[in-house]
């Protein structure tokens, strides 16, 4: 064991309302907006594959250019509470938006910068008006912050001088005043999801993101912080040198899943950032260029988050005009419609402590010992589903959550294990079975 001065500063995992509050969402949607949303990956002509957001690099755009992109930035069509209904018709309890990117460019109206929503043809405080109608449909918000700023001159990817140092100095000031007038201007917000911390400047200040950690946290009592922003003082992130998790949950999941089978992860708060195609973040106008997920492939995901301890954050791109693309609309009512009929195995619930098995993923509802959701995505041929309880569990009954009222044939095979009988099921979605065990006391 190393000593670890700049490592965790809550204890894991936290059993406060605002955790509790987080954990029990499980459910959300990611905004990445930007000046990035006007090209959409399209440069002078030429279409970029990659990640639309990284399109100045991938063109290899100067700043100037890039930034004048500002002057452009009105996005006529930006309607926050349509925003808003169409999540909550997705069924996100949460919402994470970009407030910056690695861009630099600021969605809110920022006293320490004129790279700002202030100084576009648009002129309001967007930022204000998305939370404001995002908790008016009663989802939380918490906030993206790039730590990353390709527009601030103070930016240095590995310090190498003494000017590199004083330069990263006014850099570190710029990002600690910029994310404590955030919490200031947007006291509703439950949370900061930080990324952009990869580089070695970062990493060689582990102290100073251990005491920004600390103030944030006392200035906004029950903020919850991604794993993502920190460093310990040698350099390692998310978990400190002798693997304690540091933040409030592990983020390291982007546009990747943990083996369904992975019980490791299920000790920790997690959540996996996920993209529609196969990688775009901002918005890019050929949708063509990859695999775009369908519904059943997202709601697989969330239902194996849920699954597994948890939470599953989708992404959405916004045009440079303010509206979805018709393919995330279009995702968002199917997914929406599913959620409509099935939420109760996702809201509030999480790792069931169970063998997992071939046809799904099981839940179990935080607030209740006896109640477990088994989602299904693969009917077994003969209509019957194991299950392998804890030895010593009774399955009092068990039925599908769409007919409360019809008991399924139960098989006992040994010490709580049984056959589940469905063989009449005639939906082409995932469904959820509910099992009721026999109270031990
Ligand atoms: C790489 C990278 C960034 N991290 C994701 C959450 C997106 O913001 C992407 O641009």
């Amino acid at each position: 064991e190393k000593e670890v001065k700049y490592g965790q500063i809550t204890e894991l995992p936290r059993q406060d309302d605002a955790m509790k509050k987080w954990r029990s969402n499980r459910f959300g949607q990611f905004i990445h907006w930007g000046l990035y949303a006007i090209p959409g990956g399209v440069w002078k002509g030429k279409t970029y594959e990659y990640a639309a957001e990284f399109l100045k690099s991938s063109a290899g755009i100067s700043t100037a250019t890039w930034d004048s992109l500002q002057y452009q930035f009105n996005p006529i069509k930006f309607n926050a509470m349509a925003w808003a209904k169409m999540a909550k018709a997705m069924g996100v309890k949460y919402a994470t938006i970009t407030t910056k990117h690695h861009e630099g460019f600021c969605l809110w109206p920022s006293e320490y910068t004129d790279f700002d929503i202030e100084n576009t043809p648009y002129g309001k405080d967007l930022l204000g008006e998305f939370i404001e109608a995002y908790n008016a449909e009663g989802i939380d918000v918490s906030l993206y912050y790039s730590v990353l700023d390709w527009h601030h001159p103070d930016w240095r990817y590995k310090l190498n001088s003494e000017e590199d140092k004083e330069a990263f100095e006014r850099l570190k000031i710029f990002t600690k005043n910029q994310l404590l007038e955030l919490l200031d201007r947007y006291p509703t917000v439950k949370g900061l999801w930080f990324d952009g911390t990869w580089d070695q400047c970062w990493k060689d200040n582990g102290q100073f993101s251990y005491e920004l950690e600390k103030k944030l946290k006392e200035k906004h009592p029950g903020l919850v912080v991604n794993s993502r922003m920190r460093a310990d003082e040698y350099g390692s992130r998310h978990f400190d040198s002798n693997g304690v998790l540091m933040g409030d949950y592990e983020s390291g999941y982007e546009r990747r899943l943990p083996n369904p089978w992975d019980i490791e992860v299920t000790k920790n708060d997690w959540e996996c950032c996920m993209t529609i195609p196969e990688n775009q973040w901002g918005y890019h106008k050929d949708w063509t260029l990859t695999h775009i997920k369908t519904a059943n492939e997202l709601i697989e995901m969330l239902v194996q988050c849920t699954s597994q301890n948890g939470n599953f954050l989708l992404n959405f791109g916004p045009t440079g005009e303010g509206d979805f693309r018709e393919e995330e609309v279009k995702l968002a009512k199917e997914i929406g419609d599913w959620m409509d009929d099935n939420s109760s195995a996702i809201y509030n619930c999480g790792y069931a402590g169970l063998k997992k098995q071939g046809w799904g993923y099981f839940t179990q509802n935080n607030d209740s010992e006896t109640t477990i959701n088994m989602v299904v995505f693969n009917k077994p041929i003969n209509g019957k589903y194991r299950v392998k309880l804890n030895k010593g569990s009774v399955i009092k009954k068990a039925y599908l959550l769409s007919k409360p009222d019809k008991a399924l044939d139960l098989e006992e095979i040994s010490n709580g294990e049984y056959f589940i009988e469905a063989k009449k099921v005639k939906t082409k979605d995932p469904f959820v079975i509910i099992i009721e065990l026999e109270n031990k006391d």
